[in-house]
């Protein structure tokens, strides 16, 4: 028995992976379902050898009665903006003054407009899960994001690991959510950003399951064994890890070439199934990053482009 539910949920798990985050599913829905509802009975028979990595986490558990408050060991951070060319320019001049370098190269992405999280695994479990609230203090979400089907409950990782990144609703659940709201005459959201916020915010994790929320992950947070060079091998490492990374992202030599991809996707946003508010520009060497440091709210290494409302 014990064999039979830990073989099921590894592998429920490798085909939520496959299609949540590879969009790639090996296997039709029915024999996802039908391998579900086998590993369903089998935890109601023998509940104490469920594993902590279950997938059936996702449909929501006990209703809270508040969310305890997490300390974050590394500040979850908020960006500069800039909101037009000469802001970029002045951000440039400013990184290779710091560094006293003419060559520095930025990794260009998408500003995910939706909620900053941060995801902890210890020995390879999501333990824990929270909001970035006011930088130092954010809120335990640790059931409601369980329920986000692109993010692993378990990772191929030893020690203290946590990823951060961007909780989004799609436009479509946005739209599917609202038209249900109206119909119940319940106040619409007033974007996709809000209906994140409250979805997450559900004291009732079964109600955040039914929310269709996604995740896109951006940064490495708390890591025992850091050992990347750059940020883009942070971004390869996540991936490997199988989290659900925003492929648009772009290395970028000179400025020049970040504006470039600017221009490209504030034409092209339309066309994303999600919402972006902008561009986020970091600068790619993790050696250059620590000699920037930061201001009391944000880093000097990076900056957020944000596209006229
Ligand atoms: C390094 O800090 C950040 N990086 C980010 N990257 C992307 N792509 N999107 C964001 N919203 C974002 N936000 C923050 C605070």
């Amino acid at each position: 028995i014990d064999e039979r539910i830990k073989a099921l949920t590894d592998q429920l798990n490798k085909y939520s992976h496959e299609y949540y985050v590879l969009d790639q599913p090996s296997v039709p829905d029915s024999e996802y379902d039908q391998l579900l509802q086998e590993l369903i009975k089998l935890e109601e028979a023998y509940p104490e050898k469920k594993q902590a990595h279950s997938p059936t986490e996702r449909v929501g558990g006990k209703v809270l009665d508040g969310f305890t408050k997490v300390t974050h060991e590394r500040p979850m951070l908020s960006l500069a903006n800039a909101f037009n060319e000469e802001d970029l320019r002045d951000f440039d001049r400013r990184v290779k003054a710091g560094l006293d370098v003419d060559d520095v190269s930025y990794v260009a992405e998408l500003k995910i407009d939706g909620l900053a999280v941060s995801l902890r695994y210890q020995d390879g479990e999501f333990v824990r899960g929270a909001t970035r609230g006011d930088g130092e203090i954010g809120e335990d979400i640790t059931q409601n994001l369980k329920t986000i089907n692109s993010i692993p409950l378990k990772i191929d990782e030893p020690g203290t690991f946590e990823a951060r990144g961007e909780a989004f609703m799609p436009k479509t659940s946005f739209m599917h959510l609202n038209k249900a709201r109206e119909i119940n005459e319940e106040e619409p959201f007033a974007n996709p950003r809000n209906a994140a916020a409250g979805s997450l915010r559900q004291l009732d994790s079964k109600v955040a399951a039914k929310r269709h929320l996604d995740i896109f992950l951006y940064a490495i947070g708390q890591w025992e064994n850091r050992s990347m060079e750059t940020h883009s091998a942070d971004l390869t490492y996540l991936r490997s890890l199988g989290f659900k990374t925003n492929t648009e992202w772009k290395d970028c030599q000179t400025i020049d070439e970040v504006i470039a991809f600017i221009e490209h996707w504030q034409v092209r946003r339309a066309d994303l199934t999600y919402e972006i508010d902008g561009i986020v520009i970091k600068v790619d060497r993790l050696s250059y990053q620590e000699r920037l440091g930061r201001t009391a709210k944000s880093p000097r290494w990076a900056i957020a482009y944000k596209f006229p409302a």
